[in-house]
């Protein structure tokens, strides 16, 4: 398997007509962990995870992956804050990355019991999708972002709106991504999950990286006094 990272950022720019969304922003992923992008409301974190999966259109800059961006881009998902639900049952949405992937149905389907499973689906395999609630929504969007084992998986805001049951239950299935190999990045406005989740941290403001680095040094000491007020839960703007 061809490896994606690390995955390098040069001056990227993202823009709507003449303004600036976010940049211009440099960073580098690599290696196993979950990177952390947090940040007020507007700062950017969706834009630069749409631009770093290439969802975004660049304005400037760079994005180098450690293979042809074709490769890497079999090898990434992006499970939104809303997940998106096709109109079949949960097991048919969870096996469909396979099917398109040219996998058996035979195999497709028992990978997809399988993965049901992990996430607690297990006993709504049959249902609707579209009628899970948002916490069962969200599970499937995860098992079916995994099941073919990505490289990378892009998160935004993935347990916004959920209680603390669902987000606990989705933060042990990506704690466990994680061990199995796959690099996350994902944004959150929970601090207590950046606290919890992170091992690096991407602190944007006004669509730049304004501060950040590894959570045990970012969330103790921050660099910046934007940051550390914006942990203290105080206003930034
Ligand atoms: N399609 C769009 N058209 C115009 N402006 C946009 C569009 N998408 C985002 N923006 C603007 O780009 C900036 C960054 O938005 P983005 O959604 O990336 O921020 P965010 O940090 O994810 O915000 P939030 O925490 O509120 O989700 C914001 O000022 C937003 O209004």
């Amino acid at each position: 398997m061809t490896r994606i990272l690390p995955l390098v950022a040069e001056a990227v720019v993202s823009r709507r007509g003449p303004r600036v969304l976010v940049g211009p922003v440099d960073l580098s992923i690599d290696g196993p962990g979950i990177t952390v992008v947090i940040g007020p409301n507007g700062a950017g974190k969706t834009s630069l995870l749409s631009l770093l999966h290439g969802t975004a259109r660049l304005a400037s800059g760079k994005i180098r992956w450690a293979c042809p961006i074709e490769d890497a881009r079999h090898e990434q998902a992006f499970v939104f804050q809303r997940p998106v639900m096709l109109r079949r049952s949960v097991i048919d949405n969870i096996a469909y990355p396979l099917l398109i992937r040219g996998v058996p149905k035979r195999d497709a389907m028992d990978r997809a019991h399988e993965a049901a499973k992990r996430v607690g689906l297990g006993a709504l395999t049959r249902r609707f999708a579209p009628r899970l609630s948002g916490g069962e929504q969200q599970k499937l969007a995860l098992a079916r972002a995994l099941i073919a084992k990505p490289q990378v998986l892009f998160l935004d805001e993935p347990c916004a709106s959920l209680d603390g049951r669902a987000m606990r239950e989705i933060e042990d299935i990506l704690q466990i991504a994680r061990t199995e190999g796959t690099r996350l990045i994902l944004s959150t406005h929970d601090m207590g999950q950046a606290r919890r989740l992170a091992d690096d941290v991407l602190f944007l403001l006004h669509g730049k990286l304004h501060d950040g680095g590894p959570a045990d040094t970012f969330f103790p000491s921050p660099a910046t006094p934007q940051a550390r007020a914006f942990l203290e839960g105080d206003i930034v703007e």
